[in-house]
């Protein structure tokens, strides 16, 4: 059987970017850029006030060439959003201004409207003010050439200003994968309010792989429940590949079972079996194929752990990779206490980072490691991994850490 990484570089060699599309801002939240976004323009695109008040020459409110207190005459009053530009500020005089409103050419500073006085068309100062305040220059926010955003970076609600504001509404981006999902399993009931009979259980993985599919970088298209035998299998399949998803997921039946047909199926459609179980506890039985018109299949073990265990650690990379990210970093965290675990292969513990006093990521690996038991999944935040070789962490060590979905930091 081969290690995680191995099993990992098989899946992540399959990857590459899927082909990318032009798209309005409005529809790209959770897509990823596929170019660089380069700013053609300067924002701010003209000089403009940080405040209500009055655009001035500094100068001229100097104390040895002003009486005190000092008076400017009022020449102009500029409006944000004015049509006109501004008329060049006389030497001696104020523009009443707003904020975001062009400052006039020949004033180097606004004061704001609090530290005035007014007489009529007058303005008049307590004392000299100092120049280059409360102006935004042209080109201060962003310049001409300047690279605002890069390639391969997911567009969130933090780019729309920045994207809004140099005027762009199109982009390059690489669709969110799409996938369609299958669960296995005869005794699976999906009507959550039915009663089960004997041997039956509620299909937990499906409800499950629908709610954070969407986390993970793709979206589902669609899901059904198959049971145990090849001929819905197949149907199913037929369904899934004449659409468009870019990738097919299953649950169960990948194990040594007697209906565990989902390798024998897959082999009979023409699709190469590229990997299947690796050294990993949970979710040995993993596996993956490249079918016949090169579109790939995940085959996730049953267990409910198992397949959030392979969906995570095996399918999300993939799913990153197919909308051009970069890999996720592992998170550092420090270990509460110590925990022995198998040395033959690589765990995946649930486990739970929070915060110490001083600040610090600490990590817990939570009780209930079974790869039946759904119930510790609700204090779970981090898949805590154990290398494979590893006898025992100690407590204070450093654990790598798979945050239940990834952070976008
Ligand atoms: N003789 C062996 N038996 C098993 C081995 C082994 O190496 N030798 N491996 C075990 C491991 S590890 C796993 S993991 C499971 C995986 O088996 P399958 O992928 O074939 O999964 P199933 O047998 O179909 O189901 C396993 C288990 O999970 C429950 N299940 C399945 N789907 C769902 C779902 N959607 N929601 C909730 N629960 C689900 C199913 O009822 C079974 O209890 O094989 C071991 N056996
Ligand atoms: O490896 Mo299985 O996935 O432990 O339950």
């Amino acid at each position: 059987m081969i290690s995680y990484t191995d099993a990992l570089n098989i899946i992540m060699a399959e990857a590459s970017p899927l082909p990318h599309t032009e798209i309005a801002l409005t529809d790209a939240i959770s897509m990823v850029l596929a170019e660089d976004i380069i700013s053609s323009v300067q924002v701010p695109p003209f000089a403009n006030s940080a405040m209500d008040g009055y655009a001035l020459l500094a100068a001229d409110t100097a104390r040895d060439s002003a009486p005190s207190p000092i008076k400017l005459p009022i020449s102009q009053s500029i409006p944000a959003g004015t049509d006109l530009l501004p008329k060049q500020l006389a030497p001696g005089t104020a523009a009443e201004i707003m904020t975001g409103a062009p400052v006039p050419p020949g004033a180097d500073s606004v004061i704001p409207v609090e530290m005035t006085k007014r007489d009529n068309d007058t303005l008049i100062l307590d004392a000299p003010y100092e120049s280059e305040r409360n102006v935004r220059a042209a080109g201060e926010d962003m310049k001409p050439g300047q690279i605002v955003a890069r390639k391969g970076q997911c567009i969130s609600a933090a780019l729309v200003p920045t994207l809004c504001a140099l005027g762009k509404g199109r982009f390059p981006v690489i669709p969110r994968p799409k996938a369609v999902w299958l669960s296995t399993g005869r005794e699976l009931v999906d009507d959550l309010s039915a009663p089960l009979s004997p041997s039956q259980i509620y299909n937990s993985s499906g409800p499950y792989g629908e709610s954070i599919l969407p986390a993970l970088g793709a979206d589902m298209m669609w899901r059904r429940t198959v049971g145990d035998d090849g001929d819905s299998f197949r149907e199913a399949m037929r369904d899934a590949l004449r659409g468009d998803a870019d990738v097919i997921i299953s649950t169960g039946a990948v194990s040594v079972g007697k209906f565990d047909f989902v390798r024998a199926e897959l082999e009979a459609m023409g699709a190469t079996i590229l990997l299947h179980r690796a050294k990993v506890k949970p979710g040995k039985p993993i596996l993956f194929a490249k079918l016949p018109d090169g579109r790939h299949f995940f085959g996730l073990p049953g267990n409910p752990v198992s397949t959030a265990m392979g969906l995570r650690v095996f399918v999300a990379p993939f799913l990153r990779a197919l909308s051009g990210q970069q890999p996720e970093p592992m998170i550092k965290a420090t270990l509460k206490t110590t925990v022995k675990t198998t040395p033959r292969l690589t765990s995946f513990l649930k486990g739970n980072i929070g915060i110490s006093e001083d600040g610090r990521l600490v990590a817990t690996v939570l009780s209930g490691q079974e790869s039946f038991r759904v119930a510790p999944m609700v204090d779970m935040n981090t898949w805590i991994v154990y290398p494979e070789g590893t006898e025992n962490i100690e407590k204070g060590s450093l654990v790598d850490c798979i945050p239940f979905t990834p952070l976008e930091i």
